[in-house]
């Protein structure tokens, strides 16, 4: 039985005060036990400030982004064990902005998500293809090429200690949400693909997930959840997402 997860990418959007009103009114909102995991993720400068707010509450902290090296003089760069050591339970590698603006390939996200590993944390590896792929129906194969590249640095074991975020580039922050037989698709492919160590992976749909459209989304057997943008930055739309989920 694989839990749901609600994973908020806050993306770099805040300041200490929005935070802290967010953080509390989420607490209040996402009281009590729930089926539902969710994580929120805020940039790196207030982990610590949600990691103090969300001490004793249900709602664990996710980083957006890590470095591969393990520590010295690498200027800007924020090591797995300093997550581990804010309380971070996630770490989104491949989020595809950092793959565009940050021109990150296979190779380097492969490595970011060994060493989420390595530090005890859970990777949340994230995958998506443009629109061009989409209209060209290249979607299965880009999507095929960027999981295998973590099942071939990492194994099938590897990946099934982290979880998978299909997000449609097109779907990002557009505002237009693939539907939920397009990402259903896209999820059965990618456990397919996996074989029976995928059966256990959760697999996330992220892009334009809103309060109205989760339901449907989480109505489909291989989406276990979601991973949320701009949604995440009103608590009561965000928690509207989690509370569809359970
Ligand atoms: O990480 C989240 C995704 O990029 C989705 O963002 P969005 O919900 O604003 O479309």
């Amino acid at each position: 039985m694989r839990r749901r997860l609600i994973v908020g990418n806050w993306k770099m959007c805040g300041d200490f005060r929005t935070n802290q009103k967010r953080l509390e009114d989420l607490s209040s909102l996402w009281f009590g036990v729930h089926q539902t995991e969710v994580s929120v993720s805020p940039a790196y400068p207030y982990l610590a400030q949600a990691a103090g707010m969300l001490e004793n509450t249900n709602i664990s902290l996710c980083a957006q982004d890590v470095s591969t090296r393990e520590n010295g003089a690498f200027t800007g760069e924020v090591s797995a064990a300093m997550l581990a050591d804010m309380g971070c339970r996630y770490v989104m590698v491949g989020h595809s902005e950092r793959r565009h603006y940050h021109n990150e390939g296979y190779d380097l996200i492969a490595e970011k998500f060994q060493a989420v590993c390595e530090a005890k944390m859970i990777p949340i590896l994230c995958l998506g293809e443009t629109t061009a792929d989409r209209e060209a129906d290249r979607t299965f194969d880009v999507i095929g090429r960027q999981l295998l590249k973590v099942v071939n640095a990492c194994g099938l074991e590897g990946l099934a200690k982290g979880v998978v975020a299909y997000e449609p580039i097109w779907a990002i922050g557009t505002g237009r949400a693939a539907t939920p037989e397009q990402a259903q698709d896209v999820h059965s492919y990618i456990r397919e693909i996996l074989g029976p160590e995928g059966e256990q992976i959760r697999i996330l749909y992220g892009g334009s997930v809103k309060p109205d459209t989760a339901e449907g989304l989480f109505a489909k057997k291989d989406i276990d959840g979601a991973l949320v943008g701009g949604a995440s930055l009103d608590a009561r739309d965000f928690v509207a997402i989690c509370r569809a989920a359970e």
